[in-house]
Formats: C-alpha cells, structure tokens, sequence
C-alpha cells in the first residue's frame, strides 16, 4: 500500500489511521503502527460508500464476463453440433448409396431368397438411416435451424416415399442397369475402399434442397456427371487404407490413419457441363477462351457456362456462340454447383481463388490453367490444353482437396456472438491489418479458449496451407503441403522479435478479438479483397471450412507443389560447388 493511499484514509479522521501515520512520519514505524494502519484501511474501506461502489462493479463485471463465458460456450457448441450433424448427414448419403447400389445388384438377380435377405438388410438399414436422420433433426429444432431442419425432414419424406415404393432412387438415368452392373463388377475393388472410405462426390454436389425445389433443377442435377473419389498412400499393407485413425494391439499403440493422403477422382459418368472462368482485361486469355469453348462443344459435345461479360465477348467475337449458357443475376450462383461438372480457369492464382469465392459451399473440380506469372495453384499449360481436358474428362486424375476457412465477423464479439454476418470462405487467407491507421494493431487472440497472444504489429494473417506461399509467405510464415490441414497465425511485421509464426491444428476456432483499450479499430480483409472494419469489441471467428476446393494435378499434388515452389520461388536455388575444391584426407 503506497503512503499516499495510507495519508488519504487516515484524514478521514479514524483516530488509530492517524497515530499510526504520525508514528511512521517520524520514522518509528513498527510492526504494531503497520498492523494498525492496515486494520484502519480495511475498516475504511468496509464502510465508505467508494469501497462499496468498487465492490458491486466488479460483481457486475465478473456477472458480464460469466454471461459472456456462458454465450461464447452456447457458441462452440452449437458450432460443434453443426459440425457433428453434417457428419451424420454424410453418413447418411454413404449408406443411402450403398443402399442403392444394393438394390442394382439384386435387381439383376432373380434369386427370392437373396431378394428376402436384402429386404431385411435394407429395413435394418433404412431404421438406422431414420434414426440417424433423427438426431440432427431434433438438434436443427431445438437450435432453430429453420432451414437445415427443412432439408433434413425433405430428405426424410424422400426415403419414406422410396420405402412404400418399394424402389429407391437409382441417380443417374443416364447409365443403363447393365452397364452399372459390368461398372460394379469391374471396380469392385475400389467400390469397396470407397464405401468405406470414399467420398461421393455425386453426393456432395447434390442439392437436395432444390431439386425438391422444382423439376428444372431436378433436371439439372440429373445431368450432372457422378464420380467417386478414393483415397491412397504408400503404406505398409499394400496401400490398404485403415479406418481406425490409432490401433491399441497387445499394448503396442499404433498410428493407422494418415491424416493427408492423395486423392484420385474417377468420373463414374461422363462430365456434360463445363464452367469457364477468365482473368479478365487479357488478350491471350480471350483467344484461349475462344478456342476452348469451340473444342469443349464442337469436339466433346459438353454444354459450356461462362460469365455474363465473357458470354458478351464471345457474342462479339461470333454470333455462333449463342450456344454458351451464362446466368442473369448473383442468385442464381449459388445454384452453379448442381449443374457444373468441372470448372476450368484461364489465369493466375487470383482466378483461382476468384472461382473459389464463386462457390460458397461445396465446389466442383477445378481444372486451373496458367496465364499469369507466377501460378503456383495454375499447374496445366495452356499450349496443350487439348490433351490436359482429353485426359481430365477421360479420369481418373489426382486431385489437391485445398481446404478453406470459414470467417465470421461477430460484431461487439460479447453481446452478440449469435448475430453474425454473412460468412466468407477464403482459400488462402484472412488477414487483419491496421489499414490506413498509424497505430500499431491490438489485436487478443484465442485458440478454442485458450489465450494465445495479444498481436501489437502491422496485423496478423490465418492463412490455410494453400495460402501459405502468399502473403503469410511474405511475412515470414512457413510454406505448407496443400493437403496438410492446418491454420497458419503468422504476424505481419510484430513489435517483439519473439513472435514466430505458428502452425495450429485444424480442428480448432481461432478468435481474434479489438480489445476496447485497443487505439484504432483494425481491418479485415479476405484472400486480398471484401474489406471489413472491426470495431473494438469486434471479432473475428475463423475455422476450417467444411467444402474444400478440389484443383486438378498436373502429376499429383506433391509433385505439383514442389514444381511450384521451384519454379515460382526459384526455392532454394544455388550454384552447385565444384569438385575441385579444398577436400577432406
Ligand atoms: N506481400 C504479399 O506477398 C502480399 C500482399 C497482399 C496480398 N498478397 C496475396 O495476394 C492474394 C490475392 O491474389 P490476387 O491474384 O487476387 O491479387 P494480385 O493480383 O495482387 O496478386 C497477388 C500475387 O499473389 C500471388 N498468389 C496468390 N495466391 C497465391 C498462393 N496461394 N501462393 C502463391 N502465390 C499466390 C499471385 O500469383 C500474385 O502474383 C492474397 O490472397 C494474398 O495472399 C500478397
Ligand atoms: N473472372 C474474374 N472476374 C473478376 N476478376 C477476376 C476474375 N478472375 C481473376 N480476377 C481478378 O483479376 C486479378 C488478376 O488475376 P490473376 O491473379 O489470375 O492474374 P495475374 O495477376 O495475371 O496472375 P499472377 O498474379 O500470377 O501474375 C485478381 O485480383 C483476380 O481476383
């Protein structure tokens, strides 16, 4: 306690304060004057009004914080549960696939018996599918989820009417029944590891939501291509994927799964609908363009989508190009993904992401061609364009699934963390800066909830793994595999040489915080564009997204990484030594 704060309570005239003052003032403080100038304190501070004030404040105070605590929690919960309903929902899809592929077996088969057994299985099944269906049902209600909870009960009402049916929704129409058969056989190997394992990506494109919408739409998705994705890695048991990610034998722990493997993609139909995306203002795109589109639909006879401007330019170039089909407004891109088999990009890695932000949930194939100058997410040549599309529509191909972060800004982070805006999905970073403000950032940084440092500096970038041979690159980051899912908290520029970049898991919630006492507000921007202000309380909640962006290899998605960090970065690059040097004896 500083003399000051003893002098104030003693002039309120409690008469032990003042002995004990004068004693220390003529320097013969001892232990009984402290005890009582103590005793005077505490007493005062019990029964003077201030001390009373202090008190209830930091009662409300820590009230706040609890609610604050108690909001943030329902938060990640609910989070958590979303997550764990998508889950099921994938299940679901799986078994429902397999369901059918079960029936096409049967079907071919006249034995009664094998027909009875199947009856029997696909009942059990279809209780567990309800079942499962169910669970998310229930949380969609009580979180009120008016929309998800829809889609769910749609999907319900789709199996039920299968059931009384007595058939179940074959997919594809296109395909007959015998050739699906020769298709099942011939790929039995891979259909296994993919019932298990696979994803199909016929699946995650679907739209259900709006095929039950309206007949067009269910149309369109009819037309769209179905393929399988599989997964490999050079392991032990002759490539065999495990499903338990660690083995406990004999008290030996064992690791199984491997976290990042190559994907392949195998068109189980043929692709029909093409998307063109083009870096806009170049002449060589343009002619590239033109060529392009007359091969896709002359020679490969596919339905070729391009953007409104490029729809214009084509109509410039030739009336003949009427063909193109293009969309008139915004809305109607969020339903480009049920009709898109395969996307190609004529440009720099800037097209890249520009087709990324065009999809806000799943997206399909990317095949990116390389027009700009350094392209490290751009691996197909644009000479040989003809036999880069022969092969990738011919299948199978290695695929990157880049994985992207989904940003929410949280206004007044401990009032309203349920009221947030419109998400963005970034495929290489989000970046919070100081923007045209002098102040160095303030920024409190959260991992799930654990404090993880407080940023004073230029800003902070969360970057995936994709993103990390760009701006994180540049402010010091580490350049990261693709396929290793992960976030990168890398500081721009920090005002301490302790801070070193950080690589977090996945699975987590980064939270970054404008604290009050912060002296300017910061900004955040998004793979380089969409500027956001936050406000001091604002925040930022960044977490791994659960629609990757799946670009096409060149060979696969290591080989193609390093080519780039060669070619792009000249990584590493150095005269080798001559033999005829100084040499050890
Ligand atoms: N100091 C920096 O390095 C810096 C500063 C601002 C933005 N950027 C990057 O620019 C990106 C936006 O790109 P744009 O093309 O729209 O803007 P842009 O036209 O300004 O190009 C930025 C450059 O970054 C390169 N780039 C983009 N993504 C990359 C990746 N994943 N790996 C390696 N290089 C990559 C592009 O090839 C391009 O050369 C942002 O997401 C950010 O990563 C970098
Ligand atoms: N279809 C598009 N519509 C609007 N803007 C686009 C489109 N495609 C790309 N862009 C934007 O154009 C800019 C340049 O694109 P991109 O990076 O692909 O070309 P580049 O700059 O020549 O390539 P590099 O960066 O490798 O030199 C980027 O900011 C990108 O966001």
């Amino acid at each position: 306690m500083s003399p000051s704060k003893l002098d104030s309570t003693a002039s309120f005239g409690h008469e032990e304060a003042s002995v004990s003052r004068s004693r220390s003032e003529n320097g013969s403080a001892d232990s009984l004057s402290l005890f009582h100038s103590e005793k005077a304190v505490e007493e005062l501070l019990q029964q003077t009004p201030v001390a009373g004030m202090d008190e209830h404040l930091i009662e409300f105070s820590e009230a706040l914080r609890t609610v604050a605590k108690a909001l943030r929690r329902a938060a990640e919960g609910k989070a958590s549960a979303q997550a764990e309903a998508a889950e099921w929902k994938r299940r679901y899809e799986l078994e429902r696939t397999r369901n059918i592929q079960m029936e096409r077996k049967v079907s071919g088969n006249n034995n009664c018996e094998m027909l009875q057994r199947w009856w029997i299985r696909s009942s059990l099944d279809n209780a567990m599918g309800m079942l499962r269906i169910m669970l998310p049902c229930l949380f969609f209600w009580e979180v009120g989820k008016e929309q998800n909870k829809r889609m769910l009960e749609a999907r319900m009402a789709e199996r039920l009417s299968a059931e009384t049916k007595g058939c179940i929704d074959c997919g594809r129409v296109k395909n007959s029944d015998n050739q699906l058969m020769q298709q099942n056989e011939s790929t039995e190997h891979s259909e296994k590891i993919c019932m298990n394992n696979g994803i199909w990506s016929h699946e995650v494109l679907c739209d259900r939501e709006s095929d039950s919408n309206s007949n067009a739409d269910l149309n369109n998705m009819m037309n769209k291509a179905s393929f399988k994705l599989s997964w490999w890695c050079n392991g032990e048991n002759g490539d065999q994927h495990k499903h338990d990610i660690v083995s406990f034998e004999k008290g030996d722990i064992t690791t199984a799964e491997r976290s990042s493997k190559q994907i392949s993609l195998k068109w189980e139909s043929d692709p029909q609908t093409v998307l063109i995306l083009t870096k806009p203002n170049s002449v060589s795109v343009r002619i590239l363009c033109i060529q392009m589109v007359r091969w896709l639909k002359e020679k490969k006879k596919l339905n070729v989508y391009v953007e409104p401007r490029v729809r214009t330019e084509l109509l410039a170039e030739s009336s003949n190009f009427n063909y193109v089909q293009t969309w008139k407004d915004d809305s109607e891109i969020t339903h480009l993904h049920i009709k898109v088999d395969l996307v190609i990009t004529l440009g720099g890695d800037g097209t890249v992401l520009w087709a990324a932000s065009m999809f806000k949930g799943p997206v399909p194939p990317i095949v990116p061609f390389s027009l700009g100058s350094l392209g490290f997410m751009t691996p197909f040549h644009s000479e040989h364009f003809k036999e880069c599309l022969d092969s990738v529509l011919r299948g199978p191909i290695s695929i990157t699934l880049r994985h992207r972060l989904l940003c929410r800004v949280v206004r007044d982070a401990a009032k309203n963390e349920y009221e947030t805006e419109e998400p963005f999905l970034v495929l290489n970073e989000v970046t919070i800066d100081r923007g045209i403000s002098s102040y160095l950032t303030n920024l409190e940084c959260y991992c799930d909830n654990s404090f993880v440092t407080c940023v004073q500096g230029d800003g902070l970038i969360l970057s995936t793994t994709s993103g990390s041979t760009a701006y994180s690159l540049a402010a010091g980051g580490s350049m990261v595999h693709p396929q290793v899912p992960g976030i990168l908290f890398t500081p721009i520029c920090p005002h301490s040489l302790s801070f070193r970049p950080l690589i977090l898991p996945e699975h987590v919630t980064v939270r970054i915080v404008v604290p009050f006492n912060s002296r300017s507000p910061a900004w955040a921007s998004f793979d380089g564009k969409d500027r956001k202000l936050l406000a001091a309380g604002d925040a930022l909640l960044c977490s791994m997204a659960p629609w990757p962006v799946p670009t096409a290899c060149q060979v696969d998605s290591t080989n193609d990484f390093l080519r780039s960090i060669h070619d792009g970065l000249h990584w590493n690059l150095r005269k080798t030594q001559s033999f005829d040097g100084p040499r050890e004896t």
